[in-house]
């Protein structure tokens, strides 16, 4: 459903180009779940915004459901680094708006968000304010708003990479439950190999200067999945093959 084909970007800066993405076809199926693994700075920031149709792309296409939108805003679900969620409105009017903007009459999506908030969990901050959540807690009604919203693709950029390492396990395997038994289609940013070996259906992992796709790596486990994986052989054979590629010359 999502497909880049040969994707390029490059900056200007002080007179000088630096090529940042190179040729990158990356497709994500139908209720599939793909991570984007690679060494920092490699431009998964910059992959995400061109997805996004915040900039423009220098070479290739993107295309969504049969339709290319290269440079077209608004046909992602995007869940940022650290939540945005609107401080005025409560925690259920936040996840509301989403279910509204998908179609949703209010009434219908105020209700429809309170049962939201109680299967994951959250039910008794339904009527608080962003303020009065966790780190944890914002990034989960974040997920939701993302999950709910009317966009078949979700974008995550590291969306767990600002909290403490204990509530990002906790996190992880919260997101897991709730994807496996609501799948939409996925792309993933993320440094961490464990999390994307956890998550993901695929993994794609990206070399820098210039980003290229090195190796797509499909994960071999069943679903549903628990985090008890982490202790398995073939868990730890693939995480240290993907942190060899990492480091390989030419990966970062
Ligand atoms: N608007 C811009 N103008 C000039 N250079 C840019 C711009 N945006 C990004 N870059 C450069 O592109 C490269 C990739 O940046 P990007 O933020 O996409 O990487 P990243 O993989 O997301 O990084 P990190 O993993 O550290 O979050 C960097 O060298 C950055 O300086």
């Amino acid at each position: 459903m999502l497909e880049l084909k040969g994707v390029g970007k490059s900056f200007v800066n002080s007179g000088t180009v630096h090529e940042v993405l190179r040729d990158i076809d990356i497709t994500v199926h139908d209720g599939e779940f793909v991570s984007i693994i690679g060494p920092s700075g490699s431009g998964k920031t910059t992959l995400f915004q061109l997805i996004g149709g915040l900039m423009p792309l220098d070479t290739g296409e993107i295309w969504l459901d049969g339709q290319n939108i290269s440079g077209k805003r608004g046909h992602i679900a995007y869940m940022p680094q650290q939540a945005s969620l609107l401080p005025w409105y409560t925690v259920k009017r936040n996840v509301a708006l989403a279910l509204q903007l998908a179609g949703a009459d209010k009434k219908d999506a105020l209700q429809q968000a309170e049962q939201w908030l109680e299967r994951v969990g959250l039910g008794e901050y339904s009527a608080a304010y962003p303020y009065k959540l966790s780190g944890g807690m914002s990034q989960r009604v974040s997920f939701l708003r993302a999950l709910l919203s009317p966009q078949k693709l979700m974008l995550l950029d590291e969306p767990f990479g600002a909290l403490d390492a204990l509530t990002r396990l906790h996190m992880q395997q919260w997101l897991l439950s709730i994807w496996e038994q609501n799948r939409r289609s996925v792309l993933l940013v993320t440094h961490s190999i464990d999390e994307a070996l956890l998550l993901s259906d695929r993994i794609m992992v990206l070399s820098s200067h210039p980003a290229t796709v090195i190796n797509e790596i499909i994960v071999p486990f069943d679903r549903p999945r628990s985090s008890e994986l982490w202790s398995s052989a073939i868990f730890n054979e693939l995480k240290q093959s993907i942190y060899e590629q990492l480091q390989a010359p030419g990966a970062g």
